[in-house]
């Protein structure tokens, strides 16, 4: 099957700006994509980058490059291709048995749920399905599948519900990825601190 992975490096996890220069969240957006591309083997599946802006360094799957927003360039791919999963490329605890379980996973429209809300991965294997991404799109997305007659299926994972967006997912990076993206946050100092209430992270320097 064909596994779509939009991502957009122009100018990445905004709301990572408080932590991240913008340079680091380019690099970070970065080893997140890699993590996700690790857990998806294209001598078995199909994947491909579908990328804002042409990479400087070849990713070493299929990549296509267009400027057009998230929902128009997913949906241009259901108009000419089903079945495909559509897998967010800020998913960095994500490994192949969950790509796996996706893809296994049966219904018309099978969701992975991001945590707040968000439709990290999809299964679409009928063309009258449209995403509508952003806010509470898993919401929406069963909704629409629900007024074109379509079933749902959520899939139940931790691994596939951590996105990345905010400084309070970094966490969960660093105590459950040995991945790209965990080495870059610890090489660029970043550690797990108690400061008495909710474990968080913190910069050595901080
Ligand atoms: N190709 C493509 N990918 C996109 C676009 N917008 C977001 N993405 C990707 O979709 C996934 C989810 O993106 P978001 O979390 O909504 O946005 P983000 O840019 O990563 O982060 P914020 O700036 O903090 O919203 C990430 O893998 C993005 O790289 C787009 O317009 N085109
Ligand atoms: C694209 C968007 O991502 P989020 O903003 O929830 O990370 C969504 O899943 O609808």
């Amino acid at each position: 099957m064909k596994i779509l992975i939009p991502f957009d490096g122009r100018n990445p996890k905004t709301r990572l700006s408080q932590t991240l220069s913008p340079e680091e969240r380019s690099e970070f957006s970065a080893a997140m994509l890699e993590d996700v591309l690790d857990a998806i083997p294209s001598d078995s599946l199909d994947p491909e980058v579908v990328t804002t802006e042409p990479f400087d360094r070849d990713p070493g799957v299929e990549t296509s490059t267009s400027s057009e927003p998230l929902n128009s360039v997913v949906n241009s791919y259901i108009d000419s291709t089903v079945p495909v999963a559509v897998v967010m490329a800020d998913l960095p605890l994500i490994r192949t048995e969950q790509v796996e379980r996706l893809l296994e996973t049966p219904g018309d429209v099978v969701l992975a749920p991001g945590i707040g809300g968000g439709t990290n991965a999809l299964v679409v294997r009928n063309q009258s399905f449209s995403v509508d991404y952003h806010g509470v799109s898993v919401r929406d997305h069963q909704r629409i599948a629900r007024n074109r007659g379509l079933s749902t299926t959520k899939v139940d994972s931790y691994r596939l519900g951590l996105d990345v967006d905010e400084p309070s997912d970094l966490i969960e990076v660093l105590l459950h990825s040995s991945g790209r993206a965990a080495d870059w946050l610890e090489s660029n100092g970043f550690e797990i601190v108690e400061p008495g209430g909710r474990p968080t992270v913190a910069r050595e320097s901080d």
